[in-house]
């Protein structure tokens, strides 16, 4: 068929449907579509075996153009993007969500929220724009209590919804498959019309924009006798045309665009948010099934990454520096090792700055993601107890091995190995990648820019005055530190003088600290009277001398070392300002 002028417009919305499992998401995707597509319904022999999805399934329903989005005449597709709802395949869910542009959040009616279906409400807040909750399985609530049933989980979801980006989302209740498994094909699933006109009422034209680098995910792969090997997928950014090289970067192998089609019509381009089939020659479709394909050498294959990230709030627990974490990068999942950092604080209020990582700045080293419910030091300062949070927080992520990804993708990280029956949300943080490290080298040539850094603090005490301008520390270093090292570093004594660390005394880790101003009368009065005090202590007979002896190693004024210390300088330098 030819694409002449009479051919009816025809837009594509990717609806997801998302749920816990069992809660009839294939069931109703079933009910949905009229024209089942060529990778529909739990095809995998396993997956109908088992009575789960075990993939993404895709199936199709068209509909005449709703009136938002244009005139007519045309017609809309929502492609049905069936999501497998069992805990271990949430890499899946990930994946699928991030081509969706509407997202179906699939309930049992008798069952509310389970913990899947939370797991899949904080994915479509990170991923997805628009939602519409299905209440399934009515056919199971008894016909006189049916009405009332569905009002309270209703009201319910609304209450769960609050406090996310789905506020006031439109609810509707359902029975895909009234009778379950055993009842016959010839019943009729209940609101499934009320649903399509709702999918319609939420339908909008996701922004396309052609510029940048093509990529596509492709969900179906299979070969036409004759033709070549097709392709079928959702565009995710840029365009391609007839002709074009595209790469698969997974087998590293390039094919030029032989020919395309959208819904069955031949095209010579297409651009973001388009449903094509694109196929090439001399190409095993066995050898892909799902994946990425994209304008050769656009995605790059990273050993570590720096992204700014958000904790997910349901995540219980600290999120702490060092941890592992399954980490989703783009399309694909791997483990990584974190280290979290928060900005400097003279850059603390600064505005966030999106798409960027500056390399200028200085970073501030946090031993674990800062947080209204983290234990840092910044809590226990605040005496308030409301904890100042910056604005944005990033982390240095190292992955055990390689991932291919775009440039600026979604990064999602959790805890996949948490107990799938423990009822919580493994879903730990989500954030962008800003920069990968695509040297295997990278820890020698990329991380001494990264110019975090870690505040170290040490305290001692001056043991006593040598003369007016000079005194004799101790407690500072342990007997084996090379003090040698900290000599010239400025230090300042909680009387208010400063000075500076001159060397070593003796063998036992004191040092000589020289005060340039030369010690103030009073600090002098001081330590002078404390050195007195204890060497009187032992004799004492009153009780405050008892105090003073007991704790004989407290001298009133003390001596504290500050500097800062970059994690990845080689050679350790210490920083003063
Ligand atoms: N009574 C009743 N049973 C239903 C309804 N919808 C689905 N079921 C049954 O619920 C079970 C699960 O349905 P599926 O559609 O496979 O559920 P799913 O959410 O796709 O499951 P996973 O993909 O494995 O997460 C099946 O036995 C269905 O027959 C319904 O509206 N009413
Ligand atoms: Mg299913």
């Amino acid at each position: 068929m030819a694409a002449g002028p009479a051919a009816p417009r025809v837009l594509n919305v990717n609806v997801g449907v998302l749920g816990h499992i069992d809660s009839g998401k294939t069931a109703l995707a079933r009910a949905l579509s009229t024209t089942g597509s060529t990778a529909a319904f739990d095809r995998a022999p396993q997956s109908r075996a088992r009575g789960i999805t075990l993939d993404l399934g895709f199936s199709c329903l068209r509909t005449a153009l709703p009136p938002q989005l244009g005139p007519g005449p045309g017609e809309l597709q929502f492609t049905l993007v069936d999501c497998p709802g069992h805990a271990s395949l949430i890499r899946t869910i990930i994946g699928g969500a991030q081509i969706i542009d509407l997202m179906m959040l699939v309930i049992d009616v008798t069952k509310g929220m389970q913990t899947q279906s939370a797991e899949c409400l904080v994915i479509g807040q990170i991923a997805c724009q628009k939602m519409v909750v299905v209440l399934n399985k009515i056919d199971l609530l008894p016909e006189g209590k049916r009405q009332s049933a569905i009002e309270k989980m209703t009201k319910k979801m609304q209450k769960t919804l609050e406090n996310t980006k789905f506020c006031g989302c439109p609810i509707v209740a359902v029975a895909a498959k009234p009778g379950g498994p055993e009842a016959p094909e010839s019943e009729n699933p209940l609101g499934v019309s009320e649903l399509i006109e709702v999918l319609k009422s939420q339908a909008y034209l996701p922004s396309r924009d052609p510029s940048g680098h093509f990529l596509m995910a492709v969900d179906h792969c299979f070969s036409i006798k004759g033709q070549g090997t097709v392709m079928t997928g959702t565009i995710l950014s840029g365009s391609v045309s007839l002709g074009d090289n595209v790469e698969i970067p997974a087998l590293k192998v390039i094919k030029k665009v032989k020919s395309m089609q959208m819904f069955h019509t031949p095209v010579t381009y297409a651009m973001q948010g388009d449903r094509v089939g694109i196929c090439v020659t001399q190409f095993d479709p066995k050898l892909l099934e799902r994946g990425l394909i994209c304008t050769p050498e656009s995605l790059h294959t990273i050993h570590a990454a720096i992204i700014s990230l958000k904790k997910i709030q349901y995540f219980r627990g600290a999120l702490q520096t060092k941890a592992k974490f399954h980490v989703t990068v783009g399309h694909e999942t791997v483990m990584g090792r974190v280290m979290f950092f928060s900005p400097a604080p003279a850059d603390f209020n600064e505005e966030i700055k999106e798409n960027v990582f500056d390399f200028e700045k200085d970073y501030l080293y946090q031993e674990e993601y800062l947080s209204k419910d983290s234990n840092s030091e910044n809590k226990e300062n605040d005496q308030a107890g409301e904890v100042q949070l910056p604005k944005q927080q990033w982390a240095l992520l190292e992955f055990e091995k390689p991932v291919t990804c775009p440039k600026l993708c979604l990064v999602i990280g959790s805890k996949l190995d948490t107990d799938i029956h423990a009822n919580t949300c493994r879903l730990a943080f989500h954030g962008v990648l800003l920069q990968g490290m695509e040297d295997k080298n990278y820890t020698e040539t990329f991380l001494p820019k990264l110019k975090v850094y870690k505040l170290k603090h040490k305290e001692g005490q001056v043991e006593r005055v040598m003369d007016d301008y000079s005194v004799i520390g101790r407690s500072l270093f342990k007997k084996e530190t090379n003090i040698q090292i900290f000599v010239g570093l400025k230090v300042k004594l909680s009387t208010g003088e400063d000075g500076i660390i001159d060397g070593g005394f003796g063998q036992s880790g004191k040092f000589k600290i020289r005060i340039p101003d030369g010690l103030k009368p009073d600090t002098k009065m001081l330590l002078t009277v404390a050195s007195k005090k204890k060497s009187k202590a032992g004799k004492g007979d009153t009780a405050k001398e008892d105090e003073s002896s007991k704790n004989d190693s407290a001298q009133p004024v003390t001596i504290s070392l500050l500097f800062k210390r970059y994690v990845f300088d080689t050679q350790k330098k210490m920083i003063q300002s």
